[in-house]
This record gives C-alpha cells, sequence and structure tokens, in this order.
C-alpha cells in the first residue's frame, strides 16, 4: 500500500514520518525544492524543525506524478489550498484513492467544510473514501515522538480502520469515529478560540482568564457544531476539547502565537501585515461570523475575534465587552 503526503511543511513532515517509522511505503510531495532538498539530503526540515533529524529513510519530491499510483492520499496544505491540490491529484491519479484530510478550517469562497471540498473535487472514480485525520497533535511534538493521541473520522468506517493502522504505533494512538460534521467544525473553531487564548495572554491575563475561555469556547464550538448536525458528545473527545486545550495553552500553536503578538501590541495591523504563517483562525473566523449571522447562532468570542481582525477593534476592549455582556446575560437587571 503506498500512500503519498501532499504537502512538505510542518505536519506534513511529521505525518509521512511517522509512516516511515511504521514501514509503510511513503513519499512526500511539497513545491518548495530546498525543504525537498533539505529532507532527502539532510534528513531534516530546518525551516519547521531546526536541527532535528528525521527519519533518514524518509524521501520527498517536487514531481506530482509520485503520487500517481498512491492508495491513500494525504493532504497536509493549508485549507486555502485543499481544493487546488486535490484537482491537480485527481487529474494524474491511476486508480481510486483514500483521501485523508489533516487540515483544520473551512474551503475559503464556499464555506464548505473540506471533507465536503474532496468529496465535490475528486472524480467519483479517482475516490475510495474520505478520512479526517484530527485531534490535539502539534507537528513539533510529534517529530520528535512525543505521546499522541487523534481521531481517524469518517463516514466510511472500514477506511478509517485502514488509516488507523497505517499511522498507529507506539508514539501515535489513533482512535476511530463517524461524526465528520462535529469533528471538523470542532478542530476548525478552535483555531479561532486559540487565537482569543493568545490575545488574553498578550494583554496580560493568567490562568483564570484561560480556563474561562476554555469552558465558553467549548461552548461555543458546541452550539455551532449542534446546529449544523454534529453530535454533543463529539465536542468532549479529541478533535473538541482536545485540541481546543492543546491549541489554547501551547506556544507551539500558530493560532495562539498570532494571538499573543496581537494581545501584546494591543493592536492587529502589525500582525496582518507581516505574517507569513499558516493561522487557520483568521479566515475561519471571518466564515464563522458570517455563517453564525445567517444562521442566528450565538458566538460572542468569536465575534469578539472576528471584531479585532477585520474591523479593526481594540484587543482589550474586547476583553472587557465580553465580561459585561455576560454578565447582562446572566443577570440582565444588574
Ligand atoms: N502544524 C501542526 O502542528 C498541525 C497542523 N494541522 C493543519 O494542517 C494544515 C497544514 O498545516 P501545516 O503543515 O502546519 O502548515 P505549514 O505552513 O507548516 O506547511 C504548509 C505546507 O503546504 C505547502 N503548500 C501550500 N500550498 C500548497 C500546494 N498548493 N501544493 C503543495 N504544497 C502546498 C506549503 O508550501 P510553501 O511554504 O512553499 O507555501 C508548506 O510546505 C493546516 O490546516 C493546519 O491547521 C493540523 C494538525 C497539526
Ligand atoms: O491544530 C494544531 C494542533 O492540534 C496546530 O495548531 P496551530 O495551527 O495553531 O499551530
Amino acid at each position: 500500500m503506498k500512500t503519498a503526503v501532499i504537502g512538505s511543511g510542518s505536519w506534513g513532515t511529521a505525518l509521512a514520518q511517522t509512516l516511515q517509522d511504521n514501514g509503510q511505503d511513503v513519499i512526500v510531495y511539497g513545491v518548495d525544492d530546498r525543504e525537498i532538498r533539505d529532507i532527502n539530503e539532510n534528513h531534516k526540515n530546518s525551516k519547521y524543525f531546526g536541527d532535528i533529524q528525521l527519519n533518514p529513510g524518509l524521501r520527498a519530491t517536487t514531481d506530482i506524478n509520485a503520487v500517481r499510483d498512491a492508495d491513500v492520499v494525504v493532504l497536509a496544505v493549508p485549507s486555502i489550498a485543499i481544493e487546488p491540490i486535490v484537482r491537480e491529484v485527481d487529474a494524474i491519479l491511476e486508480k481510486p484513492a483514500v483521501f485523508v484530510n489533516v487540515a483544520k478550517g473551512f474551503h475559503p469562497v464556499t464555506n464548505e467544510r473540506l471533507s465536503d471540498v474532496i468529496r465535490h473535487s475528486v472524480r467519483p472514480e479517482h475516490l475510495s473514501s474520505v478520512v479526517s485525520l484530527i485531534g490535539p497533535s502539534h507537528a513539533e511534538e510529534v517529530v520528535i515522538r512525543q505521546l499522541t493521541t487523534i481521531d481517524a473520522v469518517s463516514q466510511n468506517e472500514e477506511d478509517a480502520k485502514l488509516v488507523q493502522n497505517l499511522f498507529s504505533n507506539g508514539y501515535l494512538r489513533i482512535y476511530t469515529g463517524t461524526d465528520e460534521v462535529g469533528s471538523e467544525l470542532g478542530a476548525a473553531i478552535k483555531n479561532v478560540m486559540a487565537i482569543a487564548s493568545g490575545i488574553l495572554s498578550g494583554l496580560g491575563y493568567q490562568d483564570n482568564t484561560r480556563a474561562a475561555l476554555i469552558t465558553r469556547g467549548l461552548q461555543e464550538m458546541i452550539r455551532y457544531g449542534t446546529h449544523f448536525g454534529g453530535k454533543e458528545q463529539t465536542f468532549m473527545g479529541l478533535t473538541g476539547v482536545g485540541d481546543l486545550i492543546v491549541t489554547c495553552t501551547s506556544p507551539h500553536s500558530r493560532n495562539f502565537q498570532a494571538g499573543y503578538q496581537i494581545g501584546r501590541e494591543n493592536d492587529v495591523k502589525n500582525f496582518l501585515e507581516n505574517n507569513t504563517k499558516t493561522v487557520e483562525g483568521v479566515r475561519t473566523a471571518k466564515i464563522v461570523h458570517r455563517v453564525a449571522q445567517e444562521e442566528g447562532i450565538d458566538m460572542p468570542i468569536c465575534e469578539e475575534i472576528y471584531q479585532i481582525l477585520y474591523e479593526g477593534k481594540e484587543p482589550s476592549l474586547c476583553a472587557s465587552d465580553l465580561m459585561v455582556r455576560q454578565l447582562k446575560k446572566e443577570f440582565p437587571d444588574a
């Protein structure tokens, strides 16, 4: 069984190394020649992981034709690139493949969940099924083989198990699930909460505030996810509260880092003008804002993050406005 990992960034590299560790036939496809040579010649991906040595057997290429005969295609590119890369892969595939999505976000124009994007972009004769492999997992820790648990979620239970078997080992434990809606919505919206958590830290707020954010943020994720048919129980698992905790509390999280900078500077301008990293929560905040308004879903934290990112609202004002808002809601006469 051959697996092609599309994307030689941090998560693609860490997941491909896991497959290599497992003795699987795996190739990484990437667009950055320096990254590819670094993996093949130095057994490193210095841009993301500094001096960390990768499994020396891991191979990478800039030739998309390497994907032609893959049985499993892992999509490890930002959500904005999912549709174009899936169409490129579809054009050259020789047989049906299991598409594994690991990105956390939505289609930038249609707002679709990424499993739907894949289903709508691959011709039926090239698509066995779609599996989302998501959960609390910073690439920086998986690449050094820290103990990690994530979910393989699919409408096709058999292929979720196939992905579970491919990736599972002594440091990566994979659970399977079928609630695609709840899992993907949780994993996407937690990025907005991680930006919020970073902002609060940057503003100087500490543990009490972060606990409040995580708890109330989870409620928003549940409200949004169940509105679209996700199961409440899913949000108590790895793709919900698990992923929310890891990104809201970890300095590895680029969403948290983005928020931290915005909070420290009490302004968003500098971040928006200079950021070059993958910060999925920025676009997700805009999509959640629009959809929540259309559908009448109460998302106060997401709304304040939208106001900061897109309407120039001062971050410190958002934090205090949220507190007053909650008081008014709980005690209307106060
Ligand atoms: N990093 C992590 O710990 C985790 C990330 N994720 C999710 O995985 C997704 C990918 O993130 P991550 O790996 O961190 O991002 P990175 O920014 O680390 O890497 C993204 C990679 O995708 C490449 N890329 C972009 N567009 C294309 C394209 N059209 N074809 C091929 N390659 C492309 C980039 O190349 P270039 O730099 O040349 O543009 C880069 O190598 C995100 O949705 C993220 O939320 C999920 C769990 C953990
Ligand atoms: O999703 C992640 C960990 O589960 C990675 O988070 P960041 O994209 O914020 O780095």
